[in-house]
């Protein structure tokens, strides 16, 4: 596909090894009463301001050429303030960002050139039609006519996206315009792209459409990715690293199997009863103060003998006919959050 963008990307300054994104002490605080959720009464002073949120505080990290680097947490980790600044959207307080040798704290605005961003709400484009706005991006990144067009055409077919074409995004359901914004971001192909949650409300189909689209770029031009994801199971399967962010901190960064390393003697049991749990059995009330419980559910993380024992206490007795299901998992990155002492309710997002 001819893009053009060679003709407008500025030059990747060689880093002199093979780092495409270097963040140091990335901090940003979101001002006393800053925020979209300011009421005209609130700013009257009739409500007291929200303080200050250190949304980052103080962010290392090293993403490689050709990497699928993800950043996961959970709500409020501060992961869309990271990707953000990693854009050019947003200014750091503190901290040097330097992308493919470009300082993007002095020089934000080189971001749009070297990164195709998909954020969280993609509203900018919700007038035009699917074509228009994989064209009109194409436009935006210094294509001329012929390119942008030739370019909107091939992305709407790799993605199967030909049908919708002449449909504009706001009358399109959620995954469908999901994937429409998706596409658009893939058009004047960038060294790097950043994903915010690029797949959220998709089918399978569509969210598969995603990752072969992902993978064909990494394989063919050497794309670097870094992706925000909340979904657990997505981000085992898909990265090849990733941080785990919580309260504007990185908590930890590796591999997905080096993570679950972690908490590779322990495994997941999950109990959920019928009604309220039959405490007066021995068994399970020794089990209730190792489980974090919700509602009908208790999750308890165990050595796999305690597990054993405890599978076997819950299936082979009395409790047995208190238990609506019961299911023993593998750790899995949400554990490795949970086991690093990450303080958010879990990864799901809410
Ligand atoms: N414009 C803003 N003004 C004030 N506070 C903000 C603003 N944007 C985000 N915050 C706060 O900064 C913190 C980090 O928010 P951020 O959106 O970066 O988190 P996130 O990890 O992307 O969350 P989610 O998974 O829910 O999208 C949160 O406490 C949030 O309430």
């Amino acid at each position: 596909m001819s893009t053009g963008t060679e003709e407008t990307a500025p030059p990747v300054v060689a880093t002199g090894r093979d780092a495409v994104c270097t963040v140091r002490g990335l901090i940003r605080t979101y001002p006393a009463g800053s925020g979209a959720r300011r009421t005209p009464a609130r700013r009257r002073g009739a409500e007291p301001a929200a303080p200050p949120v250190r949304a980052n505080d103080g962010i290392d990290l090293d993403v490689g050429r050709g990497e699928l680097f993800g950043i996961l947490g959970p709500n409020g980790a501060g992961k869309t303030t990271l990707v953000r600044q990693l854009t050019g959207l947003l200014r750091p307080d503190a901290g040097s960002i330097e992308l493919l040798g470009h300082d993007l704290v002095r020089h934000p605005d080189r971001a749009a050139r070297l990164v195709g961003y998909l954020g969280q709400e993609s509203t900018a484009f919700d007038e035009l039609t699917v074509a228009l706005a994989a064209e009109t991006t194409g436009r935006l990144r210094g294509m001329g006519a012929v390119a942008a067009r030739a370019a909107r055409d091939a992305v709407l077919d790799e993605l199967d996206l030909g049908a919708l074409a002449g449909r504009p995004l706001k009358k399109l359901s959620g995954g469908q315009r999901r994937l429409a914004c998706f596409a658009a971001t893939l058009v004047g192909e960038r060294p790097v792209l950043v994903l915010d949650e690029p797949t959220t409300g998709m089918d399978p189909v569509a969210r598969r459409a995603v990752w072969a689209a992902v993978d064909r770029r990494r394989d063919e031009s050497g794309t670097t990715v870094v992706l925000v994801t909340h979904n657990v199971i997505e981000a085992e399967t898909v990265l090849d690293r990733v941080a785990v962010l919580d309260r504007g901190r990185v908590i930890a960064s590796d591999t997905p199997a080096g993570l679950r390393a972690l908490v590779a003697g322990e495994v997941r049991l999950d109990l959920v009863w019928r009604y309220d749990a039959p405490l007066g059995l021995p068994a399970i009330a020794a089990l209730r103060p190792l489980a974090e419980i919700s509602g009908r559910r208790w999750t308890l993380r165990l050595p796999q003998d305690r597990a054993r024992a405890a599978v076997a206490e819950v299936t082979g007795g009395p409790a047995f006919a208190a238990l609506d299901d019961f299911t023993l998992a593998v750790p899995s990155l949400e554990d490795v959050y949970l086991a690093l002492g990450g303080r958010g309710k879990g990864l799901t997002k809410l």
